[in-house]
């Protein structure tokens, strides 16, 4: 098993992980995966003796989680996911399953059954593979479990209670961390360590290489090209098994040429034609990773473009329109326009038929400019802004500092003024922060549990975007958002309608140098990426400042 291209095969989806278990998590980020957290809401209440084995038990529980999260993606946030990935792990002894203990006495109800004996560790897993059919969300499911044998060692009472009042192991199934201090109870494991921390890797990457790569069918007769065929990904030059694969490689960037917009297919033949010509063999395929790195610009600046010249706009709720009319409409290039727009159908952004070319489902609610969950605000900020300041991240990193002077002839401090100066410049930040802030909420506001907190103030929280979805997400918060007066005085049109009751209130002030208001808990939500050191210092430390003892801070940078 060739462990690389099997996770590449992830690098370019939307891949989550439905877990709150920061053991999965680390496991998974080891290994190079690239994923989001949405812990799953799925309350583990399945009825155990409905269940023939533990194992079934540990892969019905997987599987819930993962589906709960899906659906949720799907639905709730409308961003339907790539993959979902979710895990159970029990113990099990004597016939009887053990998960989580409650309490300290549950733990120690757990313990003592382990003690001096072998037990089995199972983690149930589920990797569902969703794609959106007209809004549909479809799924595939993937299930598997891994078993792991571990015997604890004869513990006296005063070990298990000491070990107990660590606090280790109340969130750990079967009550022990065999990773910690609960390593110290275990004589031996047999099977999977990992397993047992809570996610089997190597079943799973066998896993994986099973679904992406299946074995040849031998019978098949594979196509001879005579011409140049049409590939959608690298990985189509690089997985000679991967035309049987089930599941669909994502578009990226392989239909441009080196002039950023053929869709002749040249990279394939320049791929392959290097393969032949340099003899690699099956075993040191095509770094795809590297490849997609290296023309990802490519990609990021088709869609910028289309975005800065409304094509998205243009085709809304139209039936196909052919490249020339959309020149003429823009005022561009024929030839130009075609071969942009060519581009974007093969990043997946347009539908192409000999008709023409029209939006698929998510350029109309994510790419236009006047959607609910519009980006246009914050593609055009990438461009004009972030597209200029890495250009020249080369001597950013040469001299240590900030490239505003290089990018836009103007000191940080002075650009952030101009900002607020002209109302244009103005009105395109808040659109910025307004968009990738308002569909980035929900996911924000649920992946922490701030049930506990009363007030809220979210420094530099701009048009409120989050700040309206934590009141809706936990009714009993009041939330301040705390931000400069330019920014508060221009807030009204990006407010929702009809929430006249909401508890969000906006107080204007420079968190550099006014006192702050208030709260409970303190959100520092895409600020602190944007100051030299010295700065954040100085806002930390006032936020030190205002915090009361015994109040819990809990900050999303
Ligand atoms: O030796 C160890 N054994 C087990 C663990 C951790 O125990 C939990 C198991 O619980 P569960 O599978 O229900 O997962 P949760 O943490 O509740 O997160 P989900 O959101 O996925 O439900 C798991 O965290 C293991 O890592 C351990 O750490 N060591």
């Amino acid at each position: 098993m060739a462990l690389h291209p099997v996770l590449g095969k992830l690098v370019s989806k939307r891949v989550v992980l439905a877990s709150a278990s920061p053991r999965r998590q680390e496991i998974l980020t080891n290994v190079g995966l690239r994923f989001e957290v949405v812990p799953s809401w799925f309350k583990e209440t399945l009825e155990k003796s409905s269940f023939a084995a533990p194992y079934e038990y540990a892969v019905e529980t997987a599987k819930q989680k993962a589906l709960e999260v899906a659906n949720r993606m799907h639905v709730k946030h409308l961003r339907t996911p790539d993959v979902v990935i979710g895990a159970d792990t029990i113990v099990s002894v004597d016939e009887q399953i053990l998960e989580k203990p409650v309490d300290k006495q549950d733990a120690y109800r757990m313990l003592s059954r382990l003690n001096g004996k072998e037990h089995s560790v199972f983690t149930g897993v589920a990797i569902i593979h969703c794609h959106c059919k007209d809004n549909q969300l479809e799924m595939e499911i993937t299930d598997f479990y891994e078993e792991t044998k571990v015997k604890f060692s004869e513990l006296s009472e005063e070990l298990l209670w000491e070990y107990i009042h660590s606090g280790e192991p109340m969130d750990k199934a079967g009550g022990y961390g065999i990773q910690a201090l609960g390593g110290m109870l275990v004589e031996y494991v047999h099977g999977d360590f990992l397993n047992v921390v809570g996610f089997p890797l190597n079943h799973f990457c066998k896993k994986l290489a099973e679904l992406y790569y299946p074995p040849p069918k031998h019978n098949v007769q594979h196509k001879k090209y005579d011409s140049i065929p049409s590939v959608d990904t690298f990985e189509n030059l690089s997985d000679g098994e991967s035309e049987s694969s089930n599941f669909t490689e994502h578009k990226v960037a392989s239909k441009l040429d080196s002039s950023g917009m053929d869709s002749s297919g040249a990279v394939y033949t320049s791929g392959k034609s290097s393969a032949i010509r340099t003899g690699l063999t099956s075993a040191s395929k095509l770094p795809s990773k590297i490849l997609e790195l290296i023309d990802g610009f490519r990609a990021s600046k088709a869609l910028f473009v289309a975005s800065k010249l409304k094509i998205f706009d243009h085709l809304k709720d139209k039936g196909p329109v052919k490249a020339v009319d959309i020149a003429n409409d823009v005022g561009t290039s024929v030839c130009g326009t075609e071969r942009l727009l060519d581009a974007c159908a093969s990043l997946g952004l347009l539908e192409k038929t000999p008709q023409g070319y029209s939006n698929t489902d998510s350029a109309n609610t994510f790419l236009t400019s006047d959607g609910k969950y519009s980006l246009h605000g914050y593609i055009i900020h990438s461009n004009d802004h972030l597209w200029p300041l890495f250009t020249n991240l080369e001597s950013a990193v040469k001299e240590g500092s900030r490239q505003n002077h290089r990018a836009f002839g103007k000191k940080a401090d002075d650009l952030f003024k101009d900002y607020y100066h002209s109302p244009e410049v103005k009105q395109r930040f808040m659109a910025a922060m307004h968009s990738i802030a308002h569909l980035t909420a929900r996911d924000v506001a649920t992946a922490f549990d701030l049930s506990r907190f009363k007030s809220a103030c979210d420094l530099g929280g701009c048009t409120g975007a989050l700040a309206h979805e934590l009141v809706q997400v936990y009714p009993n918060l009041k939330v301040t958002v705390f931000d400069l007066p330019e920014v508060i005085a221009n807030i009204s049109y990006f407010q929702p309608s009809g929430q006249h009751t909401a508890p969000v209130t906006f107080v204007s002030g420079d968190f550099f140098k006014d006192n702050l208001p208030e709260a409970d808990l303190y959100i520092l939500s895409r600020v602190l990426h944007d100051w030299p050191d010295e700065k954040i210092h100085v806002l930390l430390s006032k936020i030190s400042a205002v915090c009361r003892p015994g109040l819990n801070v809990e900050k999303i940078v």
